[in-house]
C-alpha cells in the first residue's frame, strides 16, 4: 500500500500522468481531502480550467472505498444540474480511479466568510438560503441526498450558488422513521441536508456578530433573531418538530420569512 511518503510520490505520478498523457496541464493542488484530492489542471485547446479528483492512492484496494468512489461519480452524473459540476470523463490512473469535472471558479463560504471577512445581513443570509434550498428541493426531487452540505462545500460565483463534493451523498431513502434518526447529518433522507442548511444558516449569521459579552452563550441568545426565525432555524436543526420536506422548509423561507422585513430583537 502506499503510504504517506508513497502518497507524495504518487501526487508526482499524477502530475506527470495529467502532463504526458492527457490533454491537459497540471496547475495546483486546490484539496486534500480523508479520501481523496483535487487539483486545478488547464486544457491544452481551449485554456478551460478543470478539476481532477482522485481517490487518495493508500485506498485503492479497498472495494468499500472504491465503491463510494464510483458511487460519487455517479450520482454526480445523476444530478446534472446548472449548480453542480458536470462529470467530463473518468479513467485510473495506476489503479486509482479519478474523474475530471468542470472548476467553478468561485469563492467558498468558508474562504468568504473565514478568509476575506465577507459579512451577511440576516436580510442576504435567508436570500442567500432560500436560494440554496431551492437546488436542494430539485436534488432531492432526483431521490438524491448531498449530506454534506457544509460551507466549504457551497460556492458563489457572481451571486449564483454552486454545490460540489458529493463523497457522501446517496440515494434518497423514502420510508424513514423520523424517531429513530439518532444521528441527523447521516440520514439518508431530506433531514440530512436540512440539518447542515441550519447551521450553514448559523454562519452566515454568525459572519454578523460581534460578541457583547466574554461568556459564550447559545446561538439563540447570541444572535438575537426574530421568534419566528428561530423557530424555523430550530425545525432545520431537529430542535423541534422536523420539516417533512426541503420543499416545505423552503416555502415557509418565502412565503413568511422573506416576505416580511426582519427586525433584531433587543
Ligand atoms: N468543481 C470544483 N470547482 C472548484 N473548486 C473545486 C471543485 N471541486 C473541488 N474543488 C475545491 O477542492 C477542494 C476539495 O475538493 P472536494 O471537497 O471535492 O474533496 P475533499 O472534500 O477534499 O475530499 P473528500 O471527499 O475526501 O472529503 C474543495 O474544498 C474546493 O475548494
Amino acid at each position: 500500500m502506499f503510504n504517506t511518503f508513497k502518497e507524495n510520490k504518487y501526487h508526482n505520478f499524477v502530475k506527470d500522468y495529467i502532463d504526458n498523457k492527457t490533454q491537459y496541464r497540471y496547475i495546483e493542488e486546490l484539496g486534500l481531502g480523508s479520501y481523496g484530492v483535487a487539483y486545478l489542471i488547464q486544457h491544452l485547446s481551449s485554456g478551460e480550467n478543470y478539476v481532477l479528483k482522485r481517490m487518495k492512492a493508500k485506498h485503492r484496494k479497498n472495494q468499500k472505498l472504491r465503491d463510494k468512489f464510483n458511487l460519487e461519480i455517479q450520482l454526480l452524473q445523476e444530478v446534472d444540474l446548472p449548480n453542480t459540476p458536470t462529470v467530463i470523463e473518468q479513467g485510473k490512473i495506476e489503479e486509482v480511479p479519478f474523474y475530471i469535472m468542470d472548476f467553478i471558479d468561485g469563492q467558498t463560504f468558508e474562504q468568504a466568510i473565514f478568509r476575506d471577512g465577507k459579512t451577511y445581513s440576516v436580510e442576504q443570509s435567508l436570500q442567500i438560503t432560500s436560494q440554496l434550498l431551492e437546488y436542494v428541493v430539485i436534488l432531492h426531487k432526483k431521490g438524491i441526498v448531498h449530506r454534506d452540505l457544509r460551507i466549504p462545500n457551497i460556492l458563489v460565483k457572481e451571486k449564483d450558488l454552486y454545490i460540489i463534493d458529493f463523497g457522501l451523498a446517496c440515494y434518497m431513502k423514502e420510508d424513514v422513521d423520523f424517531d429513530k434518526i439518532d444521528n441527523p447529518k447521516r440520514a439518508e433522507n431530506h433531514i440530512s441536508d436540512l440539518y447542515f442548511i441550519g447551521h450553514f444558516l448559523l454562519f452566515l449569521l454568525y459572519s454578523n456578530y460581534s460578541p457583547t459579552q466574554k461568556k459564550e452563550r447559545s446561538w439563540q441568545e447570541e444572535l438575537r433573531l426574530p421568534y419566528s426565525l428561530v423557530d424555523y432555524i430550530e425545525r432545520l436543526l431537529l430542535l423541534r418538530e422536523p420539516f417533512s420536506s426541503a420543499d416545505e422548509s423552503l416555502k415557509m423561507l418565502q412565503s413568511q420569512l422573506l416576505k416580511h422585513p426582519i427586525v433584531l430583537t433587543d
